[in-house]
């Protein structure tokens, strides 16, 4: 490990996790006198251990702990050892990193849309939280109504849910297919997070629906 490394490396305690569905889970850890902008990622892995993901933060900038959202990937090591953490336990955090910001000249501004896929949500619950007065809507795509993760979080009026394998959704089918029935107005700012597919075909249709793309913001997870 290169000296750089061992000066940015934070060890953080947990202080909680909920378990929102039995795979998805929230981390909360003492924030001690970490700071980010809403919209950045950490690195995240147990204080010893070599192996470490990259998280986008959940918790607002101004909370005073640090949360994360995280999906427990089938086969996967990270995200299945850092299930079994309690609170006491101590995580190795890097960062902050990322630009997937807001821009502070728009917030008070523009019009927002923030498009997510599963846990792709996390960074817009973090902007959201941040920024309670911003003009939003939150499109957001699962496969099932019970990973519409806390979403009391948002507005009710501006939060749609997309399912694709239930219909107890606002929209039944995918983020892109309610994108192609109901095309946005040029002006929108437009943060999209989660899998490289959604993120290709929204880019797509967005373009094809006049949307400038300078504007578009975009996180890819997998
Ligand atoms: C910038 C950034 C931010 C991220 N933020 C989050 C976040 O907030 N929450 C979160 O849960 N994950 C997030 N991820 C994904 C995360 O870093 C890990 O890839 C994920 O937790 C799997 O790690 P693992 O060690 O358990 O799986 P690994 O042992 O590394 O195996 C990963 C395999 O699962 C696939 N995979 C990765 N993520 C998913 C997923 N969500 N669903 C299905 N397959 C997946 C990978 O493509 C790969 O094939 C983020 C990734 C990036 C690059």
């Amino acid at each position: 490990m290169n000296i750089y490394l061992i000066i940015r490396m934070r060890s953080h305690k947990v202080i909680g996790i909920r378990n929102l569905t039995s795979s998805t889970y929230v981390i909360r850890m003492e924030k001690n006198d970490f700071s980010f902008k809403t919209g950045q990622y950490i690195t995240l892995g147990f204080t010893g251990s070599i192996d470490r993901r990259e998280y986008s933060i959940y918790s607002s900038q101004n909370a005073d702990y640090l949360e994360v959202l995280i999906k427990e990937v089938e086969d996967g090591l990270v995200s299945k050892k850092l299930k079994r953490c309690k609170s006491g336990d101590m995580l190795d955090v890097d960062g902050p990193f990322g630009h997937f910001s807001l821009q502070n000249e728009e917030l008070q501004t523009k019009k927002f849309l923030f498009i997510a896929t599963g846990t792709g949500i996390s960074p817009i619950h973090s902007f959201v939280k941040s920024h309670p007065e911003l003009n939003y809507s939150v499109l957001h795509g699962v496969r099932l109504e019970e990973e519409a993760y806390e979403r009391d979080s948002y507005n009710k009026n501006q939060y749609i849910l997309c399912t694709s394998r239930e219909k107890t959704g606002d929209f039944h089918g995918r983020v892109t297919d309610y994108l192609k029935q109901n095309p946005i107005s040029s002006d929108t700012v437009c943060y999209l997070c989660g899998n490289c597919h959604m993120i290709y075909e929204a880019y797509d249709i967005l373009e094809k629906q006049g949307i400038n793309l300078g504007p578009i913001h975009t996180e890819v997870y997998f």
